[in-house]
């Protein structure tokens, strides 16, 4: 069942009939490939005889000629890859995280759901999240250097710990995605794209959290920036580069970016969107924006509803004041 899929084993994504094929041959030790035709069909006929049900001559010829192929296809089909949140305190975001459990069952997703827990997280919320199949993982938080800054949330200080999810590498692939969160169609394709990007939905300037911000006083916003053209001439300066929403990612974790990425925090002022303005500035470079409906910031639906495709929405984020 797909609870299983969340197992701790790492899903396979070939179907079971593969997997089956390379087993006949060892399961009716009929042997290896490498059997010479005649002992093949010996033992074919050998079986037959004591089991209708055996497969016909043709049929285990087939299937001893693919093993060696099948067997690849197999070894090579599970991907290293999984989905990733991040829990933080004894609130109520855990509620979020089995809602995301959830969903990504409903979905078919092949891929477990690891939750990254602040080890302020309750024994009892990572024991209701363990019985909805997750894999929950303990990190060590992660601080920012002191700092006067008033963060748009306070709490979002803890979301540097986020940065941890790079150490997470026995897998080669993840998608990020946060606890206010709900997939309504399967997304395991991402775990395809191309390596060596970071991809993530771009955001939106235009709510007020954003008044700190150049853009939010020019009214330039890089979801429809020929609303309101951005003055280059007057200031100066080129339209600041695409900014990305980091409530869902999909990134490879690495060691050495992980170092990196700590490194880079302790000589970096924190700002008002904490680890969201540091990843944007960290993967400036390699960062490649994917269509809205990956992370639907809930905004959209009334800044930007030209740029919304309602019915093919398959990720909601639900940043707002008020969460379902
Ligand atoms: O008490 C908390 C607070 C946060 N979280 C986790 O941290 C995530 C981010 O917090 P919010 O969902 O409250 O953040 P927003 O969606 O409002 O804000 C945006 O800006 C943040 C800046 O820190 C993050 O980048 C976040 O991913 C991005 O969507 C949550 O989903 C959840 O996974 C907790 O577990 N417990
Ligand atoms: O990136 C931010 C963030 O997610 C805020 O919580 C949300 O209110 C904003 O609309 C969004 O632009």
């Amino acid at each position: 069942s797909s609870q299983n899929s969340r197992g701790s084993t790492p899903p396979t994504h070939a179907p079971r009939c593969l997997y089956k094929a390379t087993q006949a041959p060892h399961h009716h030790q009929a042997s290896s490939i490498k059997h010479k035709h005649a002992q093949v069909h010996n033992t074919q006929l050998t079986q037959q005889r004591t089991n209708p049900s055996y497969p016909s001559f043709e049929a285990r010829e087939f299937e001893l000629a693919m093993a060696p192929m099948l067997k690849r296809i197999v070894e090579d089909a599970p991907k290293r890859a999984a989905y990733v949140t991040f829990l933080a305190g004894s609130g109520d975001y855990w509620k979020g995280v089995v809602g995301l459990a959830k969903g990504l069952r409903a979905v078919n997703s092949a891929y477990p759901l690891v939750v990254a827990v602040l080890p302020d997280v309750p024994e009892d919320h990572r024991r209701k999240l363990v019985e909805q199949g997750c894999l929950v993982r303990e990190i060590v938080p992660v601080y920012p250097p002191e700092t006067q800054t008033q963060f748009a949330m306070a709490y979002y200080v803890i979301n540097y710990s986020k940065l941890r999810i790079w150490e997470f590498v026995e897998y080669e692939r993840m998608v990020y995605l946060d606890a206010d969160i709900q997939v309504f169609d399967n997304i395991d394709h991402l775990f395809d794209l191309d390596k060596g990007s970071f991809y993530a939905v771009m955001d939106c300037f235009c709510e007020k959290t954003w008044s700190h911000t150049p853009q939010y006083k020019i009214g330039y916003c890089q979801q429809c920036p020929d609303r309101v053209a951005w003055p280059e001439h007057e200031l100066g300066v080129p339209p600041p580069p695409l900014y990305f929403n980091a409530g869902m990612f999909v990134h490879e974790p690495s060691l050495a970016t992980a170092k990196a990425l700590l490194d880079k925090l302790v000589v970096t002022d924190p700002t008002p969107f904490a680890e969201q303005d540091f990843l944007n500035m960290f993967f400036r470079d390699v960062y490649k924006p994917i269509p809205p409906v990956y992370n639907l910031v809930l905004a959209m639906l009334w800044r930007h509803p030209e740029n919304v495709e309602l019915e093919k929405v398959k990720v909601v984020h639900y940043c707002a004041a008020v969460r379902p």
